[in-house]
């Protein structure tokens, strides 16, 4: 596996060169609603090229929705998100701002890859076949193309010698590492994971947290991290999003937000975070 182990190395734009730089990510006062409930309510997150954001919070307090509409899996209730510059949802067509049509919210999906807790493999294509199909069949590359950057994507996740074998002949840690490498050949400018370990037997989530450390050292790519794993967020990321009950309760960096932060919800489900993990 090529991956690095010298965790303390991991390179990252200075924090001060990104806040100059135009977002990749807007929410803008974003609300959704599943039937009468109110999940999310007014979320407004900026999110800068190269920035490594991790979202935490408890469990239904809307993180999952957050990443769900950037991959337009989800539709806002209310506002506007906006990638690179397009609004994601919406259009400006003849002077007025229309619904977006399936042909754009494509266009702005190709920027995004996500990685979900759940594979979603193909199981009866090979893994070179899984990472294959993204770029042949979404963005028409030829094959031999399309072949060598997911031998190369499959290498880099530490893969490269079971190229031919199915899914459901590898273990879940490799299973989600393929899940890596067939997002990243797609060439996403912003890498979605949420909860990427939380289904795996707890002796595989370092292999998979180590190829996200070696992901992290890409500088251009814009990462949000969905996580359980608190340790790895403070070691990551370069802002930490604290979400409570739908709406962002604090953020900053991980020492402002795990160490100095005095918000009373923050410190009780962080409370409660590390008397459940023994900590
Ligand atoms: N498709 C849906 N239909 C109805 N309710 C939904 C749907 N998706 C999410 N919800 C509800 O929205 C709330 C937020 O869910 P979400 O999955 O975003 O939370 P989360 O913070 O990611 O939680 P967890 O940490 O448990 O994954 C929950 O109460 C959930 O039940």
């Amino acid at each position: 596996m090529s991956v690095t182990k010298e965790v303390s190395k991991i390179k990252q734009t200075p924090q001060s060169d990104k806040i100059k730089q135009k977002p990749i990510v807007m929410y803008e006062d974003v609300h959704k609603s599943f039937g009468d409930v109110e999940v999310l309510k007014g979320i407004n997150l900026q999110i800068k090229p190269g920035e490594k954001l991790a979202l935490i919070g408890p469990s239904g307090s809307g993180k999952t929705t957050i990443i769900r509409m950037l991959m337009t899996l989800e539709e806002p209730t209310e506002g506007n998100i906006i990638v690179g510059d397009n609004n994601l949802w919406k259009v400006k067509k003849d002077g007025e701002f229309k619904r977006a049509n399936e042909k754009h919210l494509r266009k702005v999906r190709g920027e995004i890859g996500m990685v979900f807790q759940h594979f979603n493999l193909f199981p009866h294509m090979t893994i070179l076949q899984n990472c294959m199909t993204g770029p042949v069949q979404v963005k028409k590359e030829s094959k031999a193309s399309a072949r060598e950057r997911s031998i190369q994507m499959l290498e880099k996740v530490g893969l490269g010698d079971k190229l031919d074998n199915y899914p459901n002949q590898l273990s879940g840690g490799q299973k989600q590492r393929v899940a890596m490498a067939r997002a990243l050949v797609m060439r996403p400018r912003i890498m979605l994971f949420d909860e990427v370990t939380s289904a795996l037997d707890p002796e595989l989530v370092g292999e998979v947290l180590e190829v996200i450390r070696d992901i992290a050292q890409d500088g251009e790519m814009a990462m949000v991290l969905v996580t359980h794993e608190m340790d790895f967020a403070q070691e990551i990321a370069d802002r930490i999003v604290f979400l409570e009950d739908g709406v962002i309760a604090e953020e900053g960096t991980p020492t402002e937000v795990l160490e100095q932060s005095t918000n009373e919800r923050l410190q009780s489900f962080l409370h409660r975070f590390r008397s459940s993990n023994g900590n």
